[in-house]
């Protein structure tokens, strides 16, 4: 798996996320600095990573979206090419348009930074398919607009459409109120677009990889993204 990691200024979870890459497939992620206009050869994955791109100024992500290399980002997406994006990642994807909607500040207005449940809703697509269905993992999130919203008809589409591939619920996986940390629609946590070749999630998988972390429930994502390269190949 030849992963490309994207490096804009202000973010802090490039290497974390290469850990991961590396740890589950064995081989050195591309750190990809946000100035290049192109995408190294032979790329099958392109990370968003997390962190505060640009200060978290205007609005998370909306100053990296403009960045030289998310012209090469969408062309790769456009070409069926896997982009996932985590946290600031995610909202770069958002105000890039390569996701529908937008993270806005968190419900309570209070930057959150805990271990949450997510319920896996699918394991068919690339980004899930380490799960089962239904499984609940246990994942950090550290955001301050993890707040997922889109308009009445996005929303009503993602779910009739099966794009919502990560939700919060409780740890026996049930989505209510209390477990849905930061006021998105629908618990959202983590969606796909149209074609399921991008995705974009608020929590970390990245940080639950190994003993160590005290919980290794992230490595499935990336597990997954590697079995599916594999196959493809
Ligand atoms: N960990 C992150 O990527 C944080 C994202 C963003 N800076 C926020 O606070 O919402």
């Amino acid at each position: 798996m030849k992963s490309a990691v994207l490096v804009f200024p202000g973010i802090n979870r490039e290497r974390d996320m290469a850990r991961a890459l590396k740890l589950v497939s064995g081989q050195e992620a591309a750190m990809v600095w946000h100035a290049e206009t192109e995408l190294p050869k032979g790329t099958d994955l392109v990370v968003v990573p997390g962190g505060f791109s640009y200060g978290d100024y205007l609005r998370c992500g909306a100053i990296a979206a403009r960045a030289p290399v998310m012209d090469a980002v969408r062309k790769y997406a456009a070409g069926g090419g896997l982009v996932l994006g985590v946290c600031n990642g995610f909202q770069i994807l958002c105000e890039a348009g390569l996701l529908p909607g937008v993270l806005m500040r968190n419900a309570r207005l209070k930057f959150i930074c805990k271990d949450v449940h997510l319920r896996v809703e699918r394991s068919d697509s690339p980004f899930t398919r380490g799960y089962n269905a239904g499984q609940v993992i246990r994942v950090p999130v550290a955001h301050g607009e993890g707040n997922y919203e889109a308009d009445e008809e996005t929303v009503k589409r993602l779910e009739g459409e099966g794009r919502v591939l990560y939700r919060y619920c409780t740890p026996e996986g049930v989505v209510d109120e209390e477990s849905n940390i930061n006021g998105a629609a629908q618990s959202i946590a983590g969606i796909v677009n149209e074609r399921g070749n991008v995705l974009g999630m608020m929590p970390h998988p990245e940080n639950h990889v190994e003993d160590i972390m005290g919980c290794t429930d992230g490595r499935g994502l990336f597990a997954g993204l590697a079995a599916h390269l594999e196959k493809a190949a």
